[in-house]
């Protein structure tokens, strides 16, 4: 904290290809993840691996220019670190953005889902980063996961999508993590989408978990990069380059919207850091 005059109340995590959103803060102090102790380093292309702090719209801002994932041999309770230590440095609102691939018939690549819930499938066998003995500083042992997704910033986002004139590209759904790194057969793309998943990816879940635990509000946005393979027929297939290159085509529009979304949401300045 002394080497950066910024207190941010708002930290946003980017994902795969949406490095850009931390292009947008003013007034900058980047740290590389090699320079922090205790941070893990970035390993997946696309994740430039640097904090960053700055103003958007008169709010203080960290951003996380690339993530942890648990397919880069990271466990939960490290893939999470970055989320323990915003609530420690006063941040009261999570943004995590994320590239997905859509189950669902009405998302297309390009389409951005506000991230209505989540299935955490990691999670569901106990793969979850609060197992262990728990940090009551942080919060409860059972700490309820419904309406994790912040109900009043999803319905701001979506007014804000309309008078950017982009709600065309919007809508809500649910989100599920998996392990990864490899993509979906076509038999488990076909198990999910009877499950009632949306989109899917590698991330986030654990995130969204230990922010709620810790009683940060969150808001999550899920960028479609491309329509999972669900039948046998489909000679498609994804790849990460492809990933990275919907995030560049579709950065100007989600730049908007956090901006927009951050710029106009309240910020209850009375936060109880947890330590
Ligand atoms: O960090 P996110 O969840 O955006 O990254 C997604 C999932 C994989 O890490 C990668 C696959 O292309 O993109
Ligand atoms: N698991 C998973 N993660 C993704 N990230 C971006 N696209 C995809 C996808 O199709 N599946």
């Amino acid at each position: 904290m002394s080497q950066t005059k910024h207190r941010p109340q708002v930290a946003i995590i980017c994902g795969s290809g949406l490095g850009m959103l931390a292009d947008t803060l003013k007034c900058q102090d980047s740290f590389a993840y090699s320079d922090i102790p205790g941070f893990p380093q970035s390993t997946v292309q696309g994740h430039a691996g640097r904090l960053v702090f700055g103003e958007l719209k008169g709010k203080s801002c960290v951003c996380m220019q690339g993530r942890f994932h648990m397919y880069e041999g990271h466990s939960l309770l490290k893939t999470t670190f970055p989320v323990r230590v915003f609530k420690l440095l006063g941040v009261e609102t999570l943004f995590v953005t994320n590239a997905a691939g859509s189950l669902a018939d009405g998302l297309q690549p390009g389409d951005i889902m506000i991230i209505k819930d989540h299935v955490n499938f990691p999670g569901l066998v106990g793969l979850n980063p609060l197992c262990g003995p728990n940090d009551d500083k942080f919060g409860p042992r059972f700490p309820a996961m419904s309406g994790c997704y912040d109900k009043n910033l999803r319905c701001l986002a979506m007014e804000i999508a309309k008078q950017l004139g982009v709600a065309g590209l919007m809508q809500e759904g649910v989100y599920a993590m998996v392990g990864g790194p490899n993509f979906e057969t076509i038999a488990e793309a076909r198990l999910l989408h009877r499950l009632g998943v949306d989109a899917v990816g590698m991330s986030t879940a654990p995130e969204v978990v230990v922010a709620t635990h810790c009683g940060l509000r969150v808001f999550g946005l899920s960028l479609i990069t491309n329509k999972v393979v669900k039948s046998y027929e489909d000679l498609d297939s994804v790849n990460h380059e492809g990933v990275l290159e919907v995030g560049r085509l579709r950065s100007h529009t989600v730049q908007q919207l956090v901006t927009e979304l951050i710029g106009r949401m309240e910020i209850n300045n009375n936060t109880n850091n947890a330590a």
